[in-house]
């Protein structure tokens, strides 16, 4: 499986406001790049910090030829993935309409109501992760789930956040590239998201090459591979 993290931030770091209110830090060329990276991909992923914060679509919304041009020739957009442990994620949310399909990863201790809800309103629910503890639901275990993916025919995931997630995949040592916007604004805000919440590492650290940058809109876009995923 190839992993692609996608996200735009502000110059000092930040992914939305404290309110964690959606924002468009991208620009119409920005949300260009962001359409080929998601035609390229077979899923799209995001936490469901992102659900509940944007309610995201998560597809190419735009007329079929163009979806048909940029998947080049693969039918439909990409699937679409929420990493959501306790099955929060609403039965009306934009996600689960029947533009694409959808996955949602739970863990063994979502309410089996939530997940039959999940399913009625059209997603398909996977379970990757321990029942949890008595102080609260387990936590969605991604290793597996991007094994259950892969299972499911994605060799290539996009992750286009939050902070929460993108940290997660970089613990586990998924990511192999990161495109990172970055805008010509400030947010400011210590509670604001950034590029990697979580808790943080502090002795080995995933190191990226610079392969690329990329002038559009006004800011620039910042391209990776990882060439050490840390430990
Ligand atoms: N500017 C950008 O490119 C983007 C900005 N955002 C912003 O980010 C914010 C949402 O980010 P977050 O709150 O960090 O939420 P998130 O989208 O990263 O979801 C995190 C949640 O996923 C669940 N989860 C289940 N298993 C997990 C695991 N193994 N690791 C981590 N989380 C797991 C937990 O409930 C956790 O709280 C919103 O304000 C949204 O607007 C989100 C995506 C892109
Ligand atoms: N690339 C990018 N630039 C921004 O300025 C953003 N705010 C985001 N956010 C991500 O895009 C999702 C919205 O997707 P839809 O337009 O609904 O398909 C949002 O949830 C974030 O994942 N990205």
């Amino acid at each position: 499986m190839h992993v692609v993290v996608n996200a735009a931030q502000s110059v000092d770091g930040k992914l939305a406001t404290r309110r964690r209110e959606q924002l468009r830090i991208s620009g119409p060329e920005d949300f260009d790049r962001v359409d080929r990276v998601r035609a390229a991909a077979d899923a799209v992923l995001v936490g469901v910090g992102t659900v509940l914060a944007d309610d995201p679509h998560l597809t190419l919304d735009e007329e079929d030829r163009r979806v048909e041009r940029l998947r080049n020739g693969r039918p439909g957009n990409p699937a679409r993935v929420v990493v959501d442990s306790a099955g929060r994620t609403p039965t009306d949310a934009r996600i689960l309409d029947d533009a694409a399909t959808t996955y949602v990863l739970v863990s063994g201790g979502a309410p089996p109501e939530r997940r039959e809800a999940l399913e009625g309103a059209g997603a398909e629910v996977v379970v990757v992760g321990a029942d949890g503890d008595d102080a609260g639901e387990g936590h969605v275990d991604l290793a597996a789930g991007i094994d259950a993916l892969a299972e499911r025919g994605v060799d290539r995931l996009m992750v286009e956040g939050g902070g929460e997630i993108i940290y997660s995949c970089f613990e586990v040592g998924l990511v192999d590239e990161l495109h990172v916007y970055v805008g010509s604004m400030v947010i400011g805000g210590r509670d604001a998201p950034t590029l990697a919440d979580g808790e943080g590492f502090t002795e080995s650290f995933p190191r990226l090459d610079l392969v690329d940058t990329e002038r559009l809109d006004d800011g620039i876009v910042l391209s990776y591979e990882v060439v050490d995923r840390g430990s």
